[in-house]
């Protein structure tokens, strides 16, 4: 078994870096990541998080026996953002992954550095707040831009500002619709965002 260091307690460990997924759909993305780190030697999903009961994400979690957090704006914004239960069930790193909620404050430095983000545009064009999933494909075609694409970022204190991590693209069509340019950057998410995790946390913790 390799050994992981905590970046931040520099105690070395035989442990696995445990990380949560937040999501707030259908959880395409959360799929991706649980099946590649599902037999991965130093990294393991260890919850899933979601802010809405009826998300497709949640039976992802239980089809992969997850255990899963769902939380409440009010404690969220306004109490200890889960901080206890994320430390409870001992996460190192956060993964957002269609999260619709932005992440306070208090959860950013508890965390800090230890939070990614995809966003299926090349930021920082079409994004910040109202820029979320068809919102954002709808606006590259109204646009007429000829690409598109993903970024993956670090997560700060504002929406979709964070540094940049990894930016791929892909050709916009003049016939395409917000869902046939979903389909295509969906494609682009499922095959980079897994590797780009287990990159920055073999960075962080080895
Ligand atoms: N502190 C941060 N929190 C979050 C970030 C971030 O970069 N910093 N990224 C978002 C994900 N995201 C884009 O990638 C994003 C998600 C949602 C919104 C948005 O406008 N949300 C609406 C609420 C929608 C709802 O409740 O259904 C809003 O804030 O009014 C913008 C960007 C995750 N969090
Ligand atoms: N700005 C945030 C945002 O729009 N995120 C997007 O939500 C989708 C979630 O799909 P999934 O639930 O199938 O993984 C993904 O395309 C992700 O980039």
């Amino acid at each position: 078994m390799a050994q992981i260091t905590d970046s931040k307690t520099n105690n070395v460990t035989n442990k696995k870096v445990r990380i949560a997924i937040f999501a707030s759909g259908a959880g395409s993305n959360a799929k991706k990541i649980i099946e590649y780190f599902r037999k991965h030697e130093l990294v393991e999903v260890s919850l899933i998080v979601s802010n809405k009961p009826q998300a497709g994400v949640l039976h992802i979690a239980a089809e992969n026996k997850l255990p899963i957090l769902l939380i409440e704006r009010e404690r969220f914004f306004r109490g200890d953002a889960y901080i206890q239960e994320l430390k409870g069930h001992g996460i190192q790193f956060i993964v957002l992954a269609g999260f619709l909620w932005k992440i306070p404050d208090m959860l950013i430095k508890a965390f800090t550095g230890n939070i990614i983000n995809i966003h299926p545009a090349l930021l920082p064009k079409y994004g910040g707040k109202g820029m979320y999933g068809a919102f954002v494909h709808e606006a590259v075609i109204t646009a007429k831009e000829k690409e598109s694409g993903i970024t993956i970022h670090f997560v700060d204190e504002l929406y979709d500002h964070g540094d940049h991590i990894l930016q791929v693209t892909c050709p916009v069509y003049p016939n395409d619709t917000p869902a046939t340019l979903a389909h295509r950057i969906h494609e682009l998410e499922h095959a980079h965002f897994p590797l780009v995790i287990e990159e920055v946390i073999m960075k962080k913790f080895s």
